[in-house]
């Protein structure tokens, strides 16, 4: 059974179509990209996985049964701006999603069950490389470090779907490439789903099992909220070539390029 279904799925804001016809099947453990022009329903379209948006037409399914309609922890999702408690230390920022899980109303834990989930949480840093900054605030870390430490605080939860927006766009070329060694690492260590948006083609590419492009088919001028965006390829990484690689840099710059004119 396909792990997650996506049927004929729309998305319209009043009489604005931002998607429109989306249809898909991912495999449990599959890494996929999403690429597209900006405004083309990327965010939208995890803002749903995560359960924050409706559809406002069609189905979304995790195992056959509809998507939770609240965000809950079988989802993770990381920003590409840091989303990390500034008031807390990094040690405290990775542990408060075990407090808040185990003790929803007091977010705190003592004696034995503090013990376990600081364990836990001293692993998950030392597996993302934070072990040494364990008892810094966010402001005192780098931005790869901050986003190393959003990483951890997701995957505290064991999420089954990791959704992932845009989360290396701030970062340094350098710095990136050590965060693409770290996601496919906690990918492989982990085996959890991922949908990740990306701006840069090459890291749809390099990062996933599976790119999916987001694009227009249909645009009216006149009407810019009249059609929506939809995947227009959806290919399974390793079997491309070059020339498909430029079709679709070329298709997403021109969708750009109209919704900019
Ligand atoms: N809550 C909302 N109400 C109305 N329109 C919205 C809302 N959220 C998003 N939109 C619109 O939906 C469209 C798609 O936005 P979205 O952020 O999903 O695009 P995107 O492909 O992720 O863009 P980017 O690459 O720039 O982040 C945009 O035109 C946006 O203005």
């Amino acid at each position: 059974m396909s792990f997650i279904t996506v049927d004929n799925l729309w998305k319209e804001y009043g009489p604005t179509v931002v998607l429109e016809n989306l249809s898909l099947n991912v495999a449990q453990g599959e890494f996929c990209t999403l690429v597209g022009a900006s405004g083309c329903g990327k965010s939208t379209f995890l803002k749903m996985l995560l359960g924050q948006e409706q559809p406002s037409r069609g189905a979304l399914k995790l195992e056959g049964e509809t998507f939770p309609r609240e965000p809950d922890r079988n989802r993770g999702i990381v920003f590409q701006r840091y989303s990390v408690f500034p008031h807390l230390s990094v040690r405290e920022n990775v542990l408060l999603g075990l407090e808040l899980e185990q003790k929803p109303l007091l977010a705190k834990l003592f004696g034995t069950a503090r013990r376990e989930a600081l364990e836990q949480v001293d692993a998950m840093l030392e597996s993302v490389g934070l072990s040494q900054a364990a008892q810094k605030w966010p402001h005192e870390l780098s931005g790869g470090m901050q986003q190393r430490l959003a990483i951890a605080q997701s995957l505290i939860m064991r999420p089954r779907v990791l959704l992932l927006d845009e989360p290396f766009g701030a970062l340094d070329p350098g710095i990136r490439g050590d965060m693409h060694d770290l996601l496919l690492r906690l990918w492989q260590e982990t085996g959890t789903t991922i949908f990740m948006v990306t701006h840069d083609l090459k890291e749809g590419f390099y990062l996933g099992t599976r790119l999916l492009v987001f694009d227009k088919v249909r645009n009216d001028p006149h009407q810019p909220g009249a059609f929506g965006a939809t995947i227009t390829y959806d290919l399974p990484i390793g079997r491309t070539d070059r020339n498909l690689y430029e079709t679709i840099e070329l298709s997403v710059t021109e969708t750009a390029r109209k919704q900019t004119a």
